[in-house]
């Protein structure tokens, strides 16, 4: 892939869900399905679960496309959104972005965290969306899962222990099932006490990763559906903590982010790809 100027990039993360910030905005954009896959190898790239492109807006500060390491588009990414939030943020006490799935906002949290507001969670069967019309709340697949779209697929299962999942031997069947026509990502939930989840997930396009926001609303969305919770509630992932509020104006997901360094995509490098 040849290009005229230096790519540059930022590598974020927020509870381990680690990303590539690509910033487009005043040229074409950058991100190619090959340039997603080479920058996510963790061994002859970058790496990351997933890459982030800020591009221009015509109705909001700043517009945001996601790509998984396996060259694919996400519609939602809730921890890069948080993490690119935190950027804008600087100078500004709330910001406006849009995704596929239309207009978000973001603000500053306590304690050097960052909220942003998912939208609305999708519980209509088409719009998450399922192969045909079915019951998002007890999907027919062993053991019950819901289906919850927040943007993107998720498939959340309650279960005992979620620590005792093994996620690397489950998850590329269930990412796949015939249910969803645009493959899932895939969460197993347990209470640990009152409005208190402990959650791991199996990311579309990614695999195992550390937290997954989108995911963790999804989760959310689904304990308080299923009587489990309220509608605020703390939940542990493999990376850390999140907060997750499904108020009337829609889902707001708070936790931290870090910027973790900033640096230029060797030309010869890009050549080659
Ligand atoms: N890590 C994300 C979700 C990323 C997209 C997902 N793998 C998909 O394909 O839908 C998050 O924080 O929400």
């Amino acid at each position: 892939m040849a290009s005229m100027h230096p790519i540059t990039f930022i590598k974020m993360h927020g509870l381990g869900n680690d990303f590539v910030v690509l910033d487009s905005r005043g040229g074409p954009a950058i991100t190619t399905p090959a340039l997603a896959r080479a920058l996510g190898d963790r061994n002859r790239g970058v790496g990351f679960d997933q890459l982030a492109e800020i591009r221009d807006s015509d109705s909001a500060d700043y517009a945001l496309e996601f790509w998984n390491t396996d060259g694919s588009r996400a519609g939602a990414c809730g921890n890069a959104s948080r993490c690119v939030a935190s950027l804008m943020l600087e100078g500004r006490d709330a910001v406006r972005f849009t995704t596929e799935r239309g207009l978000l906002h973001a603000k500053r949290a306590e304690g050097g965290m960052i909220a942003v507001n998912m939208g609305h969670p999708q519980l209509d069967w088409a719009e998450v969306p399922l192969a045909g019309p079915t019951d998002t709340a007890h999907l027919p697949i062993e053991g019950d899962p819901a289906a919850v779209g927040m943007g993107n697929p998720h498939c959340i299962f309650f279960v005992p222990d979620a620590e005792a999942v093994d996620l690397a031997a489950l998850g590329p069947g269930l990412e796949h099932h015939p249910l969803f026509p645009a493959r899932t990502n895939v969460e197993f939930a347990s209470l640990a006490g009152p409005d208190h989840l402990r959650m791991r997930v199996w990311e579309r396009g990614a695999g195992v990763t550390l937290a997954c926001g989108s995911g963790t609303c999804a989760t959310a969305v689904a304990a308080h559906l299923r009587g489990l919770t309220g509608r605020r509630v703390t939940v542990d992932v493999d990376g850390g903590r999140l907060t997750i509020d499904w108020r009337e104006d829609g889902v707001w997901m708070t936790g931290p982010v870090a910027r973790v360094f900033d640096a230029t995509l060797s030309p010869d490098w890009l050549e080659a790809v």
